[in-house]
């Protein structure tokens, strides 16, 4: 079979997580890649060869590309335009106040990329937008055109995760590209013939971003419903949703129960599915209930710490893990800082700690103060809070803590502690989905089906 892969020249606007990735990768593969961004810190940054972002790997393979000139730091739009057979768009998509994204920033980033171009090139939306910006943004792309020149808008969604992005990336489950033919054909060259291609039109490839990062988060907020009736019944969540897990039909990942689910995508993505749904008159019931979960499965977590500490008010948390999850330095929509900001609110003092996590001047508001070592987070507290699973947690020595802190409750937010180790070295433990040791009490079932005959009587 004839190879589908052509090395080619690109340009990538937006050096952010998915930008830098896509540039990085890209060159890997063998393309040139012109990379614009036009935050002049992260600029300054890349400019000196180091990543302005936490992401295994990516330093290597920039420092490698920029020195081959496979990738090509540039400032004007106009050079980045010039001969590249295609341009991505990597640009943000924040969510607005309403649930709906703000296309204002990747509008402008396509008007731009046409306003340079000089041939009818491909621009390609790898940016996660609502069903129907392609076409949108291509009537602007017209618009802002030279003319003579028709750029087709096309989407190329991306499903990498922070953390993973380069394996993500080079090792996708699918590429999902919708567009006009041609231009599809252009875009899936770029793609080595090993990784699984999906042609479509433009819509559809669209939604497939939104149904994915929605799907995902009902799957947690699933897994955190469960987690919620172990902890009633005093059994273990890992062990139920494993054994539900292992049906082929349902898939053992994203069932780890959590404070919730969190980041720079799946809360948003699923308010703009919610937000498009409704747009379109059509039902969003299962993923609105999902996001109301979410919310639930947060305040259930800080209710078990208040009570299991006595009351917040005074108490000393160390909160281990910041980030909105291990591997990444992003805080977007962490849960643990939403956590931390409702314990603070309780009367809770707040000590931070994560080796990555970098917080905004916002963000630090979650948190009452920061410390650079897990050592200075763990002297003299009431509660210790894992908020994300970075590994070097799991190297923490809970006998050699205990003689820093008396009663102290351990809490493990993100099922990812070997709990009984805390347990044995005399903490109090508690973790998402982990049966409750105080309330634990035998079950009176009074179905109505029953006889009386059959039926326990309450001892509650
Ligand atoms: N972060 C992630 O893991 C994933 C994100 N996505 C989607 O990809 C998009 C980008 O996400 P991130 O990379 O996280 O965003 P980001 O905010 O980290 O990066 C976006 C970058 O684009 C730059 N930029 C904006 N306008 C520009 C312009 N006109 N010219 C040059 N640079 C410009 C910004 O300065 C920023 O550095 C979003 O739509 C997001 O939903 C999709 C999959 C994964
Ligand atoms: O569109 C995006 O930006 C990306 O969003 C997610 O990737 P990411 O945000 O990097 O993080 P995930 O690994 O999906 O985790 C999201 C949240 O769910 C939580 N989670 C995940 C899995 C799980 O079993 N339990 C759980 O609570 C994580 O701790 C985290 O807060 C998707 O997994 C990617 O496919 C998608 O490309």
């Amino acid at each position: 079979m004839e190879s589908r892969f052509v090395v080619r020249d690109i340009l990538v606007v937006g050096g952010g997580y998915v930008g830098l990735t896509a540039a990085g990768c890209f060159a890997e593969l063998g393309h040139r890649v012109y990379l614009i961004e036009k935050d002049e810190e992260r600029m300054e940054s890349l400019s000196r060869g180091k990543i302005p972002i936490y992401e295994p790997q990516l330093d290597e393979i920039f420092a490698r590309s920029l020195r081959d000139g496979r990738i090509i730091l540039g400032d004007s739009m106009a050079d980045g335009c010039f001969g590249v057979d295609v341009a991505f768009l990597c640009v943000g998509t924040p969510p607005s106040p309403n649930g709906n994204p703000n296309l204002s920033i990747i509008a402008a980033a396509a008007a731009e990329v046409a306003g340079a171009a000089t041939t009818s090139l491909p621009i390609v939306v790898k940016s996660t937008v609502p069903p129907g910006t392609c076409e949108a943004l291509e009537l602007i792309c017209h618009e802002a055109a030279k003319e003579g020149v028709e750029p087709t808008v096309c989407s190329n969604p991306e499903f990498l995760r922070e953390g993973r992005s380069i394996d993500d990336f080079m090792n996708p489950d699918r590429v999902v590209i919708g567009g006009e033919e041609w231009a599809v054909d252009v875009v899936a060259s770029l793609y080595p013939d090993y990784m699984p291609l999906l042609k479509m039109d433009r819509r559809g490839a669209e939604l497939i971003k939104y149904a994915s990062n929605a799907f995902l988060a009902v799957k947690v907020s699933f897994a955190n419903e469960i987690a919620a009736l172990c902890e009633s019944l005093g059994t273990k969540a890992s062990d139920v949703l494993r054994g539900v897990g292992l049906d082929s039909r349902i898939g053992t990942a994203f069932l780890s129960p959590s404070i919730g689910w969190g980041g720079s995508c799946l809360p948003k993505d699923t308010s703009g599915m919610v937000a498009i749904a409704d747009s379109l008159g059509c039902d969003s019931g299962v993923v609105s209930a999902a996001i109301l979960a979410n919310r639930a499965a947060r305040e259930r977590s800080i209710d078990r710490i208040d009570r299991a500490v006595g009351g917040l008010s005074g108490k000393r948390i160390a909160l281990l893990g910041m980030a909105f999850k291990a591997g990444t330095d992003d805080c977007r929509d962490s849960p643990a800082l939403l956590l931390s900001s409702e314990l603070i609110n309780r009367g809770g003092v707040v000590v931070g700690y994560d080796p990555m996590a970098k917080l905004t001047s916002l963000q630090e508001f979650s948190i009452t103060s920061r410390v650079d070592s897990l050592s200075e987070a763990i002297v003299d507290v009431d509660a210790i809070v894992f908020g994300a699973a970075w590994p070097e947690f799991g190297q923490l020595d809970p006998i050699a803590i205990t003689a820093m802190n008396s009663r102290t409750v351990v809490f493990d937010g993100s099922s990812s502690i070997e709990i009984e180790k805390w347990q044995m070295a005399g903490f109090i433990t508690m973790g998402v989905g982990e049966g409750h040791q105080d309330r634990f009490r035998p079950i009176i079932w009074r179905p109505l089906s029953w006889t009386t005959t059959m039926s326990h009587e309450s001892v509650a």
